[in-house]
């Protein structure tokens, strides 16, 4: 499990994030919710220990990340993560090379599901297929939780579907996934769990099973009723 407790995070004198806390289950996909500029984006990144925060406590699997934690976790940026002029074929070798704990036979199978080619320059990428290229150099990592940073954003829909598709099929398996968006509709139906965030703070945290079935509302109920209070 990943646990996030009391996170404050502050760029200068600007606090952007302000006593954040919530947990995120293997096995489970927690999405973070909140428009342009709430501090998701922070939030992964304090995770992954590539940027200080002021206060706080993040622990996965009850340990403050170290370097034998960090093989745990993978984070997938929404922007271009290879060498531009790479192809994807030759990304697909660094990250072998890179990786002890690189999926090569999942590399592949994600390279068929997303119909890409090894002979794709990644320069040349459209948004859809950068975005996929990520999530496929993200998954084909063997760790027990990924983060990924507004996988559907800016893309056709689509590629949204495709994308979406992963999420249900045997690919994630077992792991934990943090996925942040400020776009819920493609992918309601996929998350077990949202942190609602707004100007730094966890306003609401549920789960969306125990939230339909026992108050009969769905995520998007639930975002109105917050976020228009
Ligand atoms: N390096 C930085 N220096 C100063 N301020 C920053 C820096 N990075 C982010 N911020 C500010 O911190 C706040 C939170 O940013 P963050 O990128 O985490 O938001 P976000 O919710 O991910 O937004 P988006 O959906 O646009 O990616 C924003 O106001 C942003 O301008």
């Amino acid at each position: 499990m990943i646990e996030v407790k009391n996170l404050t995070k502050k760029f200068g004198r600007r606090r952007v994030l302000e006593n954040v806390s919530f947990t995120a289950e293997k096995g489970q996909i927690t999405c973070l919710i909140g428009i342009n500029g709430v501090g998701k984006t922070t939030t992964l990144k304090a995770i992954m220990g590539l940027t200080p925060y002021k206060s706080g406590t993040i622990l996965i699997d009850n340990e403050p990340i170290s370097k034998q934690v960090y093989e745990k976790i993978t984070f997938i940026p929404d922007a271009a993560i290879m060498p531009p002029s790479m192809t994807i074929g030759e990304a697909l070798v660094f990250m072998q090379d890179f990786y002890s704990n690189w999926n090569n036979e999942r590399a592949l199978e994600l390279l068929k599901f997303f119909n890409l080619k090894e002979e794709f320059r990644i320069a040349e990428l459209s948004k859809g297929n950068t975005a996929k290229v990520n999530l496929l150099m993200g998954l084909a990592i063997d760790v027990d939780y990924i983060l990924m940073d507004e996988p559907f954003s800016g893309i056709d829909i689509f590629s949204r579907e495709q994308i979406a598709n992963v999420f249900t099929s045997h690919l994630i398996e077992d792991r934990g996934v943090i996925i942040t968006t400020h776009e819920i509709n493609d992918i309601e139906h996929l998350i077990d769990k949202v942190i609602l965030l707004d100007n730094g703070s966890v306003l609401k945290e549920f789960y969306t099973e125990e939230m339909r079935s026992q108050e009969g509302k769905s995520v998007i109920d639930v975002m109105r009723e917050v976020y228009r209070a």
